[in-house]
């Protein structure tokens, strides 16, 4: 029977479209329809058990799941050793200590002997023991952030991201603990032939990211500013550089990144470059 490799994915919630989509741009689909909790991937010896997220490390490091998409901040409250095969740069947030807007912050010693709620027991019960401070820690699975609000808690420690949650329940950001993103984990005992399924979704994967992070860009530029345009464009090689029709001008293209084209599209302008014009790249392989 052809190996597959099964991959844990979240059922339904904040990891899934973007596991989902992540999966789809590297060519690997499947279908998920009324209700089912495993499918099997079109064109790709995949299998995919769709789970909650909390279940996602245990599942993996029975090896009932080979690999698996989950936040790297349920992987470090669940404590399996699992390994980080990639960062997805998705479901990007934080953990965070938060206490009421009105309340004075004193620094950490504020919560001596203060109760706080969260759904993340472990992570908060290392961090209060090696910054050396007494508290109590009350576990709930949801809502964390009206806890402080209802009487139940004195602060929360939870997922933050644009940070509107807290403020809408009067809570006010004291203390990051960790940064947290999507991650791809696997067992560390894959077969080679699992092994080297992964390997190729791991090139897919790299090769769709790349290219989500970069542009084509193409213009035109006066032969007297082509030296100093090149050198603005930060290309994979160096970029390519044909003439044009019209008498001292030059057709330019070169990839660069998308968090830096609009500084060097302003730098590019000045330098006399017309017809700017930026694509999107639809894979990279680098
Ligand atoms: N506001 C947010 N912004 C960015 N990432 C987030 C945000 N909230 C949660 N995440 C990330 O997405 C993961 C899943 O969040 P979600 O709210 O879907 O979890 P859940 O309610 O525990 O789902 P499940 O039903 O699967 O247990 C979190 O563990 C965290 O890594
Ligand atoms: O800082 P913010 O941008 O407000 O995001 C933080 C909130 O997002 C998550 O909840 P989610 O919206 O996924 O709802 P949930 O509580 O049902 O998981 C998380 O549990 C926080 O409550
Ligand atoms: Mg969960």
């Amino acid at each position: 029977m052809e190996t597959r490799l099964r991959i844990a994915l979240q059922k339904k919630g904040r990891l899934f479209e973007d596991s989902r989509d992540l999966l789809k741009e590297a060519g690997i689909k499947f279908n998920l329809g009324n209700g089912r909790l495993v499918a099997s991937a079109t064109k790709f010896p995949m299998e995919v058990l769709f789970l909650r997220d909390d279940d996602i490390p245990q599942t993996v490091a029975d090896g009932v799941a080979d690999i698996g998409i989950v936040g790297q901040n349920e992987l470090l409250e669940k404590g399996f050793n699992l390994t980080t095969e990639k960062k997805l740069g998705f479901s990007k947030c934080r953990l965070s200590l938060a206490i009421p807007k009105e309340q004075e912050y004193t620094g950490l010693s504020w919560f001596e002997n203060k109760k706080i709620a969260t759904s993340y027991p472990e992570i908060l019960k290392k961090f209060f023991s090696d910054k050396k401070i007494n508290a109590e820690i009350h576990e709930i699975a949801g809502s964390v952030e009206i806890a402080p609000g209802i009487g139940l808690a004195d602060a929360i420690f939870d997922i933050v991201s644009s940070g509107s949650t807290l403020v809408a329940n009067h809570l006010k950001e004291v203390e990051k603990v960790m940064d947290s993103e999507a991650v791809l984990v696997s067992n560390g005992n894959l077969s080679p032939e699992k092994r080297a399924i992964l390997d190729q979704m791991i090139f897919r994967i790299n090769a769709v990211m790349a290219s989500n992070n970069n542009k084509y860009i193409l213009l035109n530029a006066p032969n007297e500013n082509l030296e100093k345009i090149i050198e603005i464009l930060p290309g994979m090689k160096s970029p390519t550089v044909l003439p044009l029709a019209q008498e001292g001008w030059s057709s330019v293209h070169s990839v660069i990144k998308e968090d830096h084209f609009w500084d060097v599209i302003g730098q590019l302008k000045e330098n006399g470059a017309q017809g700017i014009l930026i694509i999107p790249i639809e894979k990279m392989i680098l």
